[in-house]
């Protein structure tokens, strides 16, 4: 077999190589496998079991520092022949879903990285949650990802119409695809939708079919899975995040079901774009729209064009991510901030941005 496809078929784009070509005495992969401190990665030469460097572990600031599936890193060596690799490096991600970290008041734990799509589950029974959507799209719209919802289960489905024109109302033109393990051709489209060298990831609750949904795209049996049974319930639970290369050519990663989505930053200004609009619209310029209603806010939910529900949960999300009373340029350097930790945060953000501007002009 000809090593080098392996690595070049899973993504390894041209920004990846440059950044590679840097270090020629290391060794480029990818992950695909994480359980617990151990990787399983791709390399041009085969597939190595890996762990992080102490030079890595040491140098790591918070949880989202640590490689994660879907990662391009840098080795000591690209086979386990001579025992298992160290992770030196991980490569600049074009794309990071990123979530509280479960028991933390602030700590950013990475979820995957470098997908082009995040495949929002949500089965079409109890689980089927506009808030729980909301809350989804406002952690993948800051991913660098496109989201789009997955409803699963439709051979179980209620009210389907109401249901979908309800998701399509708080979505604002995101994507909605339907399945049934019971209807093959529903996996048809679903496979037609993820592109050649496209890497997707699926997140939703526990059971709602995200294994199923591989094992149907991959067409065989390759994750366990409880039996299918008419009443959507039944259990087999996912433990590891694992990357998968479908027959079409793209990749698929499938994640344990997420129990909390704890928001440590995200975007509200595309999840919630028709809110954000409406308190521009306010004529009183100094409302603060984070915590109160502001004039045009109040008055689309007395008209009906908003929900309280849906506004409720924008204010809550908000405070959560611990942007209440924040400004949309207060965020943003917030974020910047944060993506520049490492460097001297905001003040060499700037200078960056300057340097970039000036070789963009
Ligand atoms: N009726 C019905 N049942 C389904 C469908 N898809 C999956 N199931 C059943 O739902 C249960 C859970 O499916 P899984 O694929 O294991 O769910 P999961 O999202 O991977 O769950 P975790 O591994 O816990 O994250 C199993 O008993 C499946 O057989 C479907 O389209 N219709």
């Amino acid at each position: 077999m000809n090593k080098t496809y392996i690595l070049n078929h899973l993504g390894f784009k041209e920004s990846f190589e440059e950044q590679a070509k840097a270090h020629p005495n290391l060794y480029p992969g990818r992950i695909i496998e994480q359980a617990r401190d151990k990787y399983r990665v791709v390399t041009h030469f085969g597939e190595t079991i890996a762990e992080v460097s102490g030079k890595f572990r040491y140098e790591a600031l918070e949880a989202a520092d640590f490689p994660s599936v879907g990662d391009f890193v840098l080795l000591d060596r690209p086979t386990e022949d001579a025992g298992t690799a160290q992770i030196q490096q991980c490569l600049t991600r074009q794309s990071a879903l990123i979530r509280k970290a479960a028991g933390t008041t602030h700590e950013r734990q990475i979820i995957v990285a470098n997908v082009d799509k995040v495949f929002i589950c949500m089965s079409l029974n109890e689980d089927f949650n506009l808030r729980r959507a909301e809350r989804y799209l406002a952690l993948v719209w800051d991913s660098g990802a496109v989201p789009t919802f997955v409803l699963t289960k439709t051979d179980i489905a209620q009210d389907l119409e109401k249901k979908l024109e309800d998701l399509q109302q708080i979505s604002l033109g995101v994507d909605i695809l339907m399945t049934s393990a019971y209807d093959e051709d529903s996996y048809l489209s679903l496979r037609e939708y993820i592109k050649q060298e496209e890497t997707v990831v699926l997140v939703g609750s526990s059971g709602v079919g995200k294994s199923t949904l591989i094992n149907g795209l991959l067409a065989k049996q390759k994750l366990k899975t409880n039996g299918l049974r008419h009443d959507g319930k039944g259990r087999h639970t996912t433990t590891q995040r694992q990357l998968f290369k479908l027959p079409s050519g793209g990749m698929i990663i499938d994640t344990p079901g997420l129990r909390e989505v704890g928001l440590e930053q995200a975007n509200f200004s595309e999840t919630f774009s028709d809110i954000v609009e409406l308190a521009s619209c306010c004529k009183f310029s100094d409302c603060s729209h984070g915590n109160e209603p502001g004039y045009a806010v109040q008055e689309a939910i007395e008209q009906g064009q908003l929900s309280q529900e849906r506004f409720s949960n924008y204010q809550k999300l908000i405070k959560e991510a611990g942007y209440d009373g924040m400004n949309a340029k207060e965020i943003e350097r917030r974020k910047l901030d944060t993506m520049f930790k490492e460097v001297g945060g905001m003040k060499n953000a700037r200078k960056f941005l300057k340097k970039k501007d000036k070789r963009v002009y």
